[in-house]
């Protein structure tokens, strides 16, 4: 029979729940268990209460359908996922603390994912995590107690309460490494990534909890948590924000959608569900052709910028005759300079598109003008039938053309002469002809774009007409992106701000980014850098390995540290026949629980996995627009440029030299593939390891 629950809970005027702490192991679990029955049974009486409003008191039918549309919505909000626990910390208050401290703290608090509290007495029984009192929950240590006394973590399993861990916060006595910390990133993964709401470290929460205007640009070495972090703060913005946010809207862009499907669940999981997650692709537009990596490094420079605008203006051009409008019997006249210098005063104050409209209502303006010099007193509309009448519409279109964006980049890359006046003085002769098209399309419709013109392309519509803006933007693995690529990013969230997320040493473009400073420019944000040092994921000996490689990829950046030593996790094995060692690697890592991932050269990975089809082991192949989970196969074959941002308890990499040799940046690749495990790392070798690894 378990003990009668205590009395205590997140209540301020209960009783000091002291009294728990001394009792017995067992009994602290029953009475905990007993709050989270307690915490249950609110929340369904909360459910049923949002279930039993009605929208009839709308006062039409479109309001109602509204108000409907926002009940569900709130009756979902609260449905109880029996497998996620409610709370997973308690927070026990000093009641000793110094007298300045706030003294609407709690007794005792629990920390869960949402709120729940009592209806009839208004008890809050589960404080939300992002609410202000719960930084405490993540921030509170030894040396800055913040007036708790006890930070109590639960573990968890199936939903059902399990284990607890305590960690006094008074005596300045430092705390080790939390058990339930390290059992949860071991956990082993059966599916897309998951939330770490519950243990969000101090140095990540600072990240989490920035103002909304702040912008937070992140460095961290590979599995220090920054993809984690980025997702929670946009959780965290949107509770803190919900209103405005929900307006200007949050998105989240990675780098592929392998990536984006992998952590596709975690803001559901936290409650959020209306967060766009995009690749650059899906916003700036898939790219349908390919070109040497010098031209597409060039043309995410940002000095493309320059070139494009000039390359735009290029396109007023001078009237060849004045303007005549006729009307009735009267014929009233500009002369062509008076047209030129009309268009001349627009020039460069608008964007292109709101200059073409203004130009043909000055224009008219000026004709109204004329009319009332003559005695007439026309109105309004009259100028507005005059800027669209035919004369005004012929000179509009003689002299501030109506352009597109495709065509002005189809002119440019085709046409050496204009590409020369709009480049003058910032590509030089070389550069100049490595852009042109050696076999020009026929016309803008039939140009077959590459990743760097969409950029170009995204630029000049910019140009033409103003990007409209969200509120925030997450940007993950950034150091990716071309200048020309960040001010795409930039212009979306250009009233808003951003959190920018990568790590220098594993840029793997030919355009890879070799400073943050450069990159919140081209992005347009102020911020400021930060950095995330300690290491989750990748088991210590295997991040040591991985960092021979740093000096060759990022010279200026500093070891990693690992939060777990990895004894035994990893196994560098030259083998006379890779397949068969392949085979036998994965059949042996197949016998752990958890997820396992060959990554393998990408030419090679369709033969891998037909080997392993040959010997009967089921297994999927990682495509660039598959779930980064490999779906029921515990065993997925991963080309290794898609192995960025992606984790599998067990990882096997076959031949590190062929990933090297693959692409430029090679050895950052490597770098990447090698910082994918979580339990253990096997590397199988044929061929001499590059010799950066084998120092
Ligand atoms: N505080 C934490 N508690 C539990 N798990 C964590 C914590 N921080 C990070 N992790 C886990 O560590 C792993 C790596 O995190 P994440 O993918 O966010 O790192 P990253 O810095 O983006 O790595 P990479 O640069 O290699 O893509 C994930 O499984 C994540 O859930």
């Amino acid at each position: 029979m378990p003990p009668e629950p205590p009395e205590e809970s997140a209540s301020a005027d209960l009783a000091d729940p002291s009294d728990l702490r001394d009792l017995p192991e067992s009994d602290v679990l029953a009475a905990e268990r007993a709050h989270l029955a307690e915490s249950r049974a609110a929340l369904r009486r909360m459910r049923e209460h949002a279930g039993s409003l009605t929208a009839d008191v709308a006062a039409d039918w479109v309001s109602k359908q509204f108000l409907e549309s926002l009940l569900d919505q709130r009756v979902a909000a609260l449905a109880d996922h029996p497998d996620t626990p409610l709370f997973f910390g308690r927070m026990d208050r000093d009641a000793v603390a110094p007298v300045d401290l706030d003294s609407d703290l709690p007794a005792v608090m629990y920390v869960g994912r949402r709120h729940v509290h009592d209806g009839d007495e208004g008890r809050p029984l589960v404080l939300d995590w992002r609410a202000p009192v719960s930084r405490a929950f993540y921030q509170a240590g030894p040396a800055e107690p913040m007036g708790w006394r006890l930070r109590r973590r639960f573990g968890f399993r199936a939903g059902e309460l399990t284990a607890f861990e305590d960690e006094p916060l008074g005596g300045g006595a430092e705390i080790g490494p939390s058990r339930i910390l390290t059992e949860e990133i071991e956990r082993p993964r059966t599916g897309p990534m998951r939330d770490i709401v519950a243990t969000i470290q101090p140095e990540q929460d600072v990240i989490v909890r920035a103002d909304l205007p702040r912008t937070v640009c992140v460095q961290g070495a590979p599995g220090t948590g920054k993809t984690a972090v980025g997702l929670h703060r946009a959780a965290y913005l949107l509770f803190t924000h919900r209103e405005r946010l929900s307006r200007s809207g949050v998105l989240i862009v990675g780098p592929n959608r392998a990536f984006l499907a992998y952590i596709s669940a975690v803001l559901p999981a936290l409650g959020e569900v209306r967060v766009e997650q995009a690749t650059v692709d899906d916003l700036l537009g898939a790219p349908a052709a390919e070109e040497p990596a010098e031209v597409g490094t060039l043309k995410g420079e940002a000095r493309m910028a320059d070139v494009l605008r000039r390359a735009l203006w290029l396109h007023v051009r001078k009237p060849a005759d004045g303007l005549v409008v006729t009307r009735g019997i009267a014929r009233y006249r500009l002369a062509d300079h008076e047209v030129r210098e009309t268009a001349a005063a627009l020039r460069g104050t608008t964007r292109y598109g709101a200059g073409r409209a203004a130009f043909a209502q000055r224009l008219a303006h000026q004709i109204l003008v004329r009319m009332e010099k003559r005695g007439e007193a026309p109105d309004d509309r009259v100028q507005d039938q005059v800027a669209r009448g035919r004369e005004v519409r012929r000179i509009v279109d003689e002299v501030w053309p109506k352009l597109t964006a495709e065509q002005v980049l189809h002119r440019l890359l085709s046409d050496a002469d204009l590409l020369r006046r709009a480049a003058k003085g910032v590509l030089d002769d070389g550069e100049q002809a490595a852009l042109l098209w050696a076999r020009p399309a026929r016309s803008h419709r039939s140009a077959k774009w590459t990743a760097a013109d969409r950029a170009l392309l995204d630029e000049l519509n910019d140009l033409i007409e103003r990007t409209s803006s969200l509120g925030h933007l997450v940007v993950d693995e950034a150091q990716d992106l071309s200048a020309m690529q960040l001010r795409a990013l930039g212009r979306r969230c250009g009233t808003g701000s951003a959190t920018v997320l990568g790590d220098i040493a594993q840029g793997t473009t030919p355009w890879s980014a070799a400073s943050w400073t450069d990159v919140l420019g081209h992005l347009g944000q102020e911020g400021e850098v930060t950095e995330l040092t300690l290491g989750f994921r990748v088991p210590g000996t295997v991040l040591d390995f991985a960092a021979r490689l740093l000096p060759h990829v990022a010279p200026g950046l500093e070891r990693p540290r690992s939060l777990r030593p990895g004894t035994g996790a990893l196994d560098v094995r030259r083998v006379p026949d890779l397949a068969s060692a392949v085979v036998d690697a994965a059949r042996e890592e197949l016998g752990h629980l958890g997820s396992v991932g060959l990554i393998v050269p990408d030419a090679a990975a369709g033969a891998h996995a037909a080997t392993l089809a040959a010997a009967g082991l089921e297994h999927a192949v990682l495509g660039p627009g598959s779930d980064g989970s490999g779906g029921a196969a515990r065993l997925l074959v991963v080309p290794a440029s898609l192995a960025k941002g992606l984790e599998y308890d067990h990882v096997i990499v076959a031949e590190p030299a062929a990933i090297a040799a693959a692409e430029a940046r090679g050895l950052a690749r490597l770098y990447v593939v090698l910082t994918r495990a979580v339990t253990s790392l096997t590397v199988l070798h044929h061929d001499d390891l590059p010799v950066e690894l084998a120092a």
